[in-house]
């Protein structure tokens, strides 16, 4: 805490974001800088009398978010400085504004009495709010989590830890930085800490767009941050959290203890606890998978997430957790089956589930709420929600109890209606109690003989001021005098001018006005010490008794997370039954065999965003490692290939959280990954190199395949020309296909049809095409899976329908037909093999293996065929330039030194051991080798 200032200190100049130094001229802008420097970083909001004000750059800052008005201070003099302020009393609607916006917000209050005072009033920081630090229901969503998160980099793995301090939830996690990609990208924190030192490492790992806060090294000491960590658990190790081992792990945790004492947060009693954030346990879903198959965000304004489809719980602990189900799919497939007998189980009783969600709606924000207890910001309003919800744990706990389905009897067990707690605070707090704790109203009568007759007597006040009032009628023959109070005099009788002559010569004139003359009497003054003493006396009991109340719950913080929880896990399994009834969802079958087996799938988010009387048409998708691997599906644009892509992943993660799935049936052998990539013209708004980016994503999939993985691969290939990107999209499915270490199941989605042949040489490659029908010039998309692949392209057709001027499509239909007819007439059989075949054929039937060469992006020889069939057709200016097959390929004639250089560096790569950015740098060589810029 910064001293506070001397008043009679020369003027100091300041500095840090403050902009050009002011120079400070008075005490209280002097208390203002020191407090100011003391938290440079931070929107100082400065409470003067009934304002808080803001200065300098601060005041810019505050006026553009809070839209109010920036004047200056001292205008015209040499202590110039903006200034912008608001009420005290709108603190509340201010404060979030400025905390969104990603300010971090530093609170300074007078911590005395300005009345009291003797001299400058002392101030100081009482809170620091910042993005990921924040109690304030203003500042948070109801339905998901608010996460604070470190991050410390170590020289084998990094460390992670996530605290919400809103409910208490603290998790750590260690591993590789493609771990901790993934746990940000699910976990959202609202600001993130990591060192000063570590801030490129951060920003070059995770994109410079989190919301963030860099600590001096210092505070990232192992020794200290495990410290902190086993001072606040009051143990002597953190081998009961299972996380001893967890070096950087415990290091991120033990700066955001730090951080939450940096910013005067140290009622923190209710964080009780650290779990660890196991890899092994979950689904591993990157980063690209989660934002590709928009989970909980959508990639575009107006998106939905699968959240939105799926989300029917109705408590904010069941809304919370269900967005970290989402995220965090199972493996077990016991576990998993737990969940599903469970949601079966209430489906099959209607009555049940009507009932849990009837009472479930009763329980408010529970874990909040206990939060709130904890650090003493509980309000008497919200005490009195806190016992109502627990009123609603009874009722629930007889439900589950009494349900005769395990797993929510388990829940039963858990839930505590603490009656205690809940009955002391219906009997101490008034049922419709104020927010404020100082101004009275909150107790019932009865809890407190002394505040009982406080209240009388200031109840009784009314009467007592009448019957005075009545007295001195009677007395003075006065008959209009009146008594009154105002804020400067408290009470006093009002006499008009007519009947100045009959007042005593005992009352005391006190004002006069044009028409009356206001006294006071030696009644009423003893009369107001004794009410305003008694209202002030009645305030501080009132205060006292609320204090220990709150103190008094705060021994059930453990309890009441316990009953949080349970509700959560209940309002999920809920919300699982009721999305299934409503949407007809089935009960998959999960369980440790390798088949993907889905019948009549349907995408859960496209279903149910289709026009009123459009259906969404169905699909079977058949996946295994013995027989079908990979299946690669050809269409159109605009088909439904990445629709079903999508709907084959979301099915089986669904069916990982517990939940029943859009399909008719559903087999599922546990799926342990799941990696997606979308071809780089899909990403482009990122402004990446996106080819570039396509191809390191694809490397590290490739590098971590498994068994049990699903791969959906969307138009890779598709972000460079035509012939590489054939040759790469080749190269990776034959690298899926014949990966000694995984076979990994495959959907591969493509708009080039060549690839079709490579199920020839592939046994476990199978070719299907999403069906289109082509009538009168128009194409019909049916949105059919069937087996066998594409002949056609309908690029044109979709450039048509997608609103392009008809002067573009009759051009591009000219430009087909011309090279259609070059074709004809060189003398081609349509139905010949096109050039691309013969590539294939010479390149199989090179000695040393053609796949090599295709596997290594060596790209095939342009054809007019191809331009013609790919969607995306090249100008006609690049048709006609493109370069011939020959100079492609003689890359690789055998007399160039330069070629067999690359031969040999191919030929010691192990791709499978290949970091991405290895890849990339290897991939740099043999172009600089090869003779390329
Ligand atoms: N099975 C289906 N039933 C009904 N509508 C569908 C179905 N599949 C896809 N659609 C609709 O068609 C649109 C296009 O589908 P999708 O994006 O999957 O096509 P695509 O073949 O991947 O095209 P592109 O190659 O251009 O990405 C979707 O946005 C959806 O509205």
């Amino acid at each position: 805490m910064p001293k506070v200032a001397d008043p009679n200190k020369k003027p100091i100049r300041t500095h840090g974001t403050l902009g050009p130094a002011p120079v400070v001229d008075t005490p209280l802008m002097r208390q203002y800088y020191e407090l100011k420097q003391a938290h440079p970083g931070a929107v100082l909001l400065f409470r003067v009398g009934d304002f808080y004000e803001t200065f300098g750059e601060d005041a810019v800052t505050a006026s553009r978010i809070l839209d109010i008005t920036l004047t200056k201070r001292g205008a015209g003099t040499a202590s110039e400085t903006p200034l912008a302020g608001f009420p005290h009393h709108a603190l509340d609607n201010y404060l979030p504004k400025l905390v969104r916006a990603g300010q971090r917000v530093a609170i300074c209050d007078q911590l005395e009495d300005p009345k009291l005072a003797k001299g400058l009033v002392k101030r100081g920081i009482t809170e620091l709010v910042t993005p990921g630090v924040s109690l304030h229901d203003n500042v948070l969503d109801r339905r998901s989590n608010n996460y604070l998160c470190a991050v410390h980099f170590g020289k084998q793995e990094a460390g992670i830890s996530f605290l919400d301090i809103s409910t208490g939830e603290f998790l750590v996690a260690q591993g590789t930085i493609e771990y901790l990609g993934k746990l940000l990208q699910n976990f959202q924190p609202a600001e993130v800490l990591f060192c000063k030192r570590s801030r490129q490492e951060f920003e070059s790992h995770f994109g410079p767009d989190y919301c963030h806060f860099a600590l001096e090294e210092w505070v990232f000491g192992f020794d200290y941050c495990h410290d902190t960590l086993t001072r606040h658990f009051n143990t002597t190790s953190l081998k009961g959290f299972g996380i001893d081992g967890l070096r950087e792990g415990i290091t991120a945790a033990g700066c955001i203890l730090h951080y939450l004492a940096e910013t005067k947060h140290t009622d923190v009693g209710h964080i009780g606890s650290i779990g660890r954030l196991e890899e092994d346990k979950y689904v591993w879903l990157d980063r690209f998978t989660v934002r590709n198959l928009e989970l909980v965000q959508a990639q575009h304004p107006g998106g939905v997430p699968l959240i939105d489809i799926l989300d029917q719980t109705v408590t904010p602990m069941g809304a919370r957790l269900l967005r970290k189900w989402v995220v965090l799919p199972l493996k077990e497939p016991a576990q998993i089956q737990r969940r599903l007998d469970t949601v079966e189980a209430l489906l099959q009783t209607p009555e049940l589930l009507e009932n849990l969600l009837q009472h479930l709606r009763q329980i408010n924000d529970l874990e909040r709420l206990i939060s709130k207890v904890a650090v003493r910001r509980i309000n008497p309003r919200e005490l009195t929600q806190l016992a109502r919800a627990l009123e609603a744990i009874g009722p629930i706990r007889t439900e589950l109890a009494g349900s005769g389905i395990r797993a929510l009897q388990k829940l039963a067990d858990q839930l505590n209606p603490c009656a205690t707690l809940r009955d002391e605070i219906q009997a101490k707090i008034k049922a419709d109690a104020p927010v404020l704790t100082n101004q009275g109203g909150v107790l019932n009568d009865g809890v407190d003989k002394e505040l009982d007759e406080l209240r009388a007597m200031a109840f009784s006040g009314k009467d007592y001021l009448f019957q005075l009032q009545q007295r001195a009628i009677q007395e003075t023959g006065i008959s209009s005098l009146k008594v009154a109070y105002n804020k400067v005099f408290g009470y006093y009788l009002e006499v008009t001018n007519s009947h100045k002559d009959k007042v005593p010569a005992s009352w005391i004139r006190k004002q006069t006005l044009v028409n009356a003359e206001r006294y006071i009497t030696e009644e009423l003054k003893v009369y107001e010490e004794k009410i305003l003493h008694a209202e002030e006396r009645l305030f501080v009991i009132e205060q006292n008794i609320y204090n220990e109340l709150v103190l008094f719950a705060a021994e059930y913080v453990a309890q009441i997370q316990q009953n949080a929880r349970a509700i959560g896990v209940a309002d999920c399994l809920a919300s699982f039954a009721a999305t299934a009834r409503q949407h007809r969802y089935v009960k998959p079958t999960v369980d440790d065999s390798t088949l993907l087996d889905i019948r009549a799938g349907r995408h859960p988010v496209i279903e149910r965003q289709l026009p009123p009387g459009e259906q969404y048409i169905p699909n079977d998708i058949c996946l295994d490692q013995d027989d079908q691997q990979i299946v690669v599906i050809t269409g159109p644009n605009m088909a439904g290939k990445s629709a079903l892509l999508r709907q084959t992943a979301l099915i089986v993660l669904l069916a990982q959280i517990g939940s029943f799935v859009p399909a008719d049936a559903a087999h599922i052998g546990v799926i342990d990954k799941i990696f997606t990539r979308v071809g780089a013209s899909d990403n482009l708004s990122k402004g990446e190199s996106t080819f570039m980016v396509e191809m390191t994503e694809t490397a590290s999939i490739l590098n971590n395949l498994s068994d049990r993985s699903l791969v959906l691969m969307d138009e890779i290939g598709r972000g460079t020309s035509t012939y590489d990107g054939i040759s790469i999209a080749w190269a990776i499915v034959e690298h899926l296909h014949n990966s000694p270490k995984a076979r990994a199941k495959t959907l591969f989605a493509t708009h080039y049809h060549e690839l079709n042949q490579l199920a020839d040489d592939c046994p476990r490659v199978r070719n299907y095409n999403v069906a289109v029908k082509e009538a009168d010039g128009r194409i019909l998309f049916l949105r059919k899976l069937r087996e066998g692949g594409s002949e056609h392209s309908f690029g044109i057709h979709v450039a048509r329908m997608a609103g392009m001027p008809t002067s573009v499509v009759l051009r591009a239909n000219e430009i087909m037909h011309h090279l259609e007819q070059e074709r004809t007439s060189a003398g081609v059989d349509p139905d010949a093999p096109t050039e691309f075949d013969e590539v294939l054929a010479d390149l199989d039937s090179e000695a040393d293996g053609g796949k090599v060469v295709a596997m290594n992006g060596a790209a095939p020889a342009p054809d007019t065929e191809s331009v013609r069939r790919g969607p995306r057709a090249q100008p006609a200016a690049a048709v006609h330039n493109a370069p011939r097959p020959s100079l492609q390929l003689s890359m690789f004639e055998p007399a160039d030194p330069a070629l067999e250089r690359v031969r040999e560096l191919l030929s010691k790569l192990d791709v499978n051991t290949l970091t991405p950015i290895e890849a990339l740098l290897k991939l740099n060589e043999l172009k600089l080798v090869a003779g390329g810029k």
